[in-house]
């Protein structure tokens, strides 16, 4: 045959070749064409989400409204997130004479049991009214001066704490201040590898020794210890190896992947993965949602608190942070640079004011200037059980006066272990603890003790501090924690 015929029949194939492919490629893309995939499905589910509404998103936060509310969330406003427009600075005088007035009341009543009985006749005989609350130059031209009339509940108190004043909102030009906050949706997967740089050596040693073949007692033994050194605690540390033991006699685990898969589903059930984790954080009908952040100073509070609001300004929130840790002047002041940087308004007051006043002043603030959520930073100080019970207990009976308490959330430095357990058994005999925000997870490897504490509290782990950037702040999920346990 000639060259040119050579040529011809590889011409000939050359084409057909090309036929064939592009053929295939076509008939593949119209299969997908035919049936939405998995992918386009969940892409169209994931449009569809109200970000606001309660939604339980992977990897997102989710927000919900406290149990006490029968109405439906409160349509956003605009959701223009960060450009919130603080309310100008309004009568301060009078609203504080009001939550001294409560503050005081409450006080009056006795230090540990509560019984908020108000307007006692000898409260009445308290005349004095409030001497430098009638400060005349701040009296506001629509507000009244304090009355002289015997009005119970104006009636100031006389060792009057030091005034809540809401703060002066950046002026006008200074708006332009206000940070870019980072998406909050997959919040967690941007943060999965800093969890599992922390985290991943306890998960390799325990699927190291239950992919290595036959177990005997020291192989059992060593994995409880595992457990325990991750500080997982000695209950749940023997429900999990008493489940794997059993599963493993069985015989349903013969290779490596198996025993991960099998370790990784008793770990994710020891999490309890059916847990409420969604924020109680959405406004009711005529008051907004209130939470209180308590736990002991240098956990983490009010940096969690600050971290908390940008997520919820970034989900169109109009947020108020009080600032009730009065223990530190510099931690009102620390507060107010994270609602400055996302334009959230604060209320705080002095060094040593009574953070019962200041939580009052900040929920009716909220309430007035219709905010959506009031997240109050109280002071931590675990001097006694009785002081905190007294001040903790007085924030909330004082701050449910107004509106209802939505979520209390206790904050918890994870570097610090079995004592952040101590710790939080002494808050959750003080206060009705409903969840819990780990800290300084991305510093230690003993992330076990998400399991302990919901363990020992019953309330689920629902926010994890993964650094100290002002979003490293992520919703806590069973599957991706153990995923980065598992590395
Ligand atoms: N690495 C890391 N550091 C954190 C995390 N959360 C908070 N911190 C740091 O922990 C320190 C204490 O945080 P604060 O928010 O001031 O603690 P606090 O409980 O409010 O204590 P006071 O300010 O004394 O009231 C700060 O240096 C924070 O940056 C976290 O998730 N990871």
């Amino acid at each position: 045959m000639t060259t040119g015929a050579w040529i011809a029949i590889a011409a000939v194939v050359a084409v057909l070749l090309v036929a064939l492919v592009v053929g295939a490629v076509l008939y593949r893309r119209r299969q997908v064409s035919l049936a939405p995939s998995d992918k386009t499905t969940t892409e169209a589910l994931g449009e569809a989400k109200d970000r606001s509404g309660g939604y339980k998103a992977e990897s997102g936060f989710s927000f919900s409204q406290g149990a006490t509310a029968t109405a439906p969330p409160k349509p956003k406003p605009e959701p223009v997130a960060p450009k919130v427009v603080v309310p100008p600075i309004v009568e301060p005088k009078v609203v504080e004479a009001e939550a001294e007035a409560e503050a005081v009341e409450a006080e009056a009543i006795e230090p540990g049991v509560v019984e908020p009985t108000v307007a006692e006749p000898e409260v009445a005989e308290t005349t004095v009214v409030e001497p430098e609350v009638a400060e005349p130059e701040v009296a506001e031209p629509g507000v009244e001066a304090a009355p002289a009339a015997p009005e119970p509940e104006v009636l100031a108190p006389e060792p009057v704490t030091e005034p809540a004043v809401v703060t002066p909102e950046p002026a006008a030009p200074a708006a332009a201040v206000i940070e870019e906050i980072a998406p909050t949706a997959g919040r967690l997967d941007r943060l999965r590898g800093r969890l599992a740089r922390s985290q991943s050596a306890v998960g390799k040693s325990l699927l190291g020794l239950l992919g290595g073949g036959d177990l005997d007692e020291d192989s059992w033994e060593e994995i409880e210890d595992t457990l325990l050194i991750a500080d997982l605690g000695s209950a749940v540390t023997e429900q999990i190896v008493t489940k794997l033991r059993a599963e493993i006699a069985g015989g349903s685990v013969k290779t490596e992947p198996q025993a991960r898969a099998l370790l990784r589903s008793v770990l994710i059930d020891a999490l309890h993965p059916e847990m409420d984790r969604s924020i109680k954080a959405l406004p009711h009908d005529a008051t907004p949602g209130v939470l209180l952040v308590v736990g002991v100073n240098g956990t983490g509070k009010t940096t969690s608190t600050g971290k908390l609001a940008r997520v919820l300004v970034a989900d169109g929130r109009r947020v108020l942070l009080g600032a009730a840790d009065t223990f530190r002047a510099a931690a009102a002041d620390q507060l107010q640079t994270w609602a400055e940087r996302v334009g959230a308004e604060v209320v705080r007051g002095k060094e040593g004011a009574d953070p019962a006043a200041i939580a009052f002043d900040s929920v009716s603030k909220g309430i007035e200037t219709g905010v959506d959520v009031v997240i109050v930073d109280t002071a931590g100080r675990l001097h006694t059980k009785t002081g905190l019970m007294d001040e903790l207990g007085k924030v909330k009976r004082v701050v449910e006066k107004q509106a209802p308490v939505d979520e209390v959330l206790l904050v918890l430095d994870a570097t610090i272990g079995q004592n952040g357990l101590v710790q939080a058994r002494v808050f959750a005999e003080v206060v009705d603890i409903t969840g819990v925000v780990l800290t300084k997870l991305d510093g230690t490897a003993k992330g076990g003790i998400v399991f302990q504490v919901q363990h020992e509290l019953g309330v689920p782990v629902k926010l994890v501090g993964l650094g100290e950037g002002a979003d490293d702040l992520a919703p806590f999920e069973p599957e991706a924690f153990v995923d980065a346990l598992l590395g």
